[in-house]
């Protein structure tokens, strides 16, 4: 697989997203007859851009409108303001041109032909996708090969398992060679060795190929391992747009500090630092995820017999959900 030409979007900006919002009329049944209109905001006013072979993570919890963005950034639905370019085309308006340069994997539904062998499918692809031969050749041979779908090409795809049938349905996404890729929850329910297989996969893919990535996902570790920047969605705004890391400032989470001293003691007094749990000779001490361990650690070195310690990093869920508590005290 070659890298792609450079840029023919914005600039350098292979997704640009200005203002876009999306508007859903429903009717909520309040009687046994009676209905009433109402009006769900699943997308309010968002504004990003993602550069060309940046991998970006999409995340927020349920219901806070990124399968409704992805919907848009694809063209299957139309927004109802705002702006939306992709590889320089407006989804809605290019749908078809756009299907050539996008590749989408829902992770909780297939885009594979269920009775068929995997291989059909591929090849049913390659005709509707119009892919040259030698390039569809090259493409399956180096998924194949990198998510090891060797021995599955004959299986149909009802007998694959969940990790089999994923690793399928990625390579299916990328036989047309696109320069963007959306996943939607592209490691739900598969178990850790698919997982890195998949992950592993996905880092060598934006390295070597330059694929832009969007990534929504309820895995953190799937964000943490593979995205340098994260934008947090709820009620259809956007909430943060920066690097993971800052996200652990914004969150003001603790780091932990675990302590093993060579005797029980009663709780360590160590300037910074705040006792959170005693057991035995163990004690786990909280410091502010900005702040440098290392006072701390010099304290406690100093004036108790330490035998060992560990630092271990804010859970970047518990982060998050420290960002939207903060955001909706009074
Ligand atoms: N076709 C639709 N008609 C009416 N309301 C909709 C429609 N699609 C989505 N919504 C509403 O828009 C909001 C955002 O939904 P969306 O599916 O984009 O969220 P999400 O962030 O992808 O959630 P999840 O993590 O659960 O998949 C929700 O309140 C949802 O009920």
């Amino acid at each position: 697989m070659s890298r792609h030409p450079e840029s023919s979007a914005d600039g350098t900006d292979h997704i640009v997203v200005d203002d876009l919002q999306k508007v859903f009329d429903v009717r909520k049944k309040t009687g046994l007859v009676r209905r009433e209109k109402h009006r769900v905001r699943a997308v309010d006013g968002i504004s990003f851009t993602v550069p060309r072979g940046e991998m970006v993570g999409y995340i927020g919890p349920n219901g806070a409108g990124k399968s409704t963005t992805i919907k848009m950034l694809t063209g299957i639905l139309t927004p109802s303001a705002g702006r939306v370019r992709v590889a320089g085309i407006e989804p809605a308006r290019d749908r078809t041109r756009l299907t050539r340069r996008i590749g989408v994997v829902f992770g909780q539904r297939t885009t594979l032909w269920w009775d068929l062998p995997l291989i059909d499918s591929y090849r049913l692809m390659h005709r509707m996708y119009r892919v040259e031969d030698r390039r569809f050749r090259e493409n399956l041979d180096r998924c194949v090969e990198l998510l090891e779908l060797g021995e599955l090409l004959d299986t149909p795809v009802r007998q694959l398992s969940l990790g089999q049938r994923m690793r399928g349905d990625i390579a299916a996404a990328l036989l047309h060679d696109p320069e963007v890729l959306y996943l939607d929850e592209p490691t739900i329910g598969l178990d850790v060795i698919s997982k890195t297989k998949v992950r592993t996969f996905l880092r060598d893919l934006n390295a070597e190929r330059g694929t832009t990535v969007l990534l929504t996902t309820h895995d953190l570790q799937d964000i943490e391992q593979l995205c340098e920047r994260v934008m947090v969605i709820d009620h259809g705004r956007l909430m943060y747009d920066g690097a993971l890391a800052g996200l652990h400032e914004i969150g003001e989470s603790e780091r932990t500090l675990v302590v093993d001293l060579a005797e029980e003691l009663p709780p360590v007094d160590a300037p910074g630092a705040r006792v959170l749990k005693v057991e035995g000779p163990r004690q786990w001490l909280a410091i502010p995820a900005a702040a440098s361990a290392a006072p701390v650690v010099t304290a406690v070195a100093s004036a108790y017999p330490l035998v060992d310690l560990s630092v271990r990093e804010p859970d970047i869920e518990a982060v998050i959900a420290k960002m939207y508590e903060d955001r909706a005290a009074p």
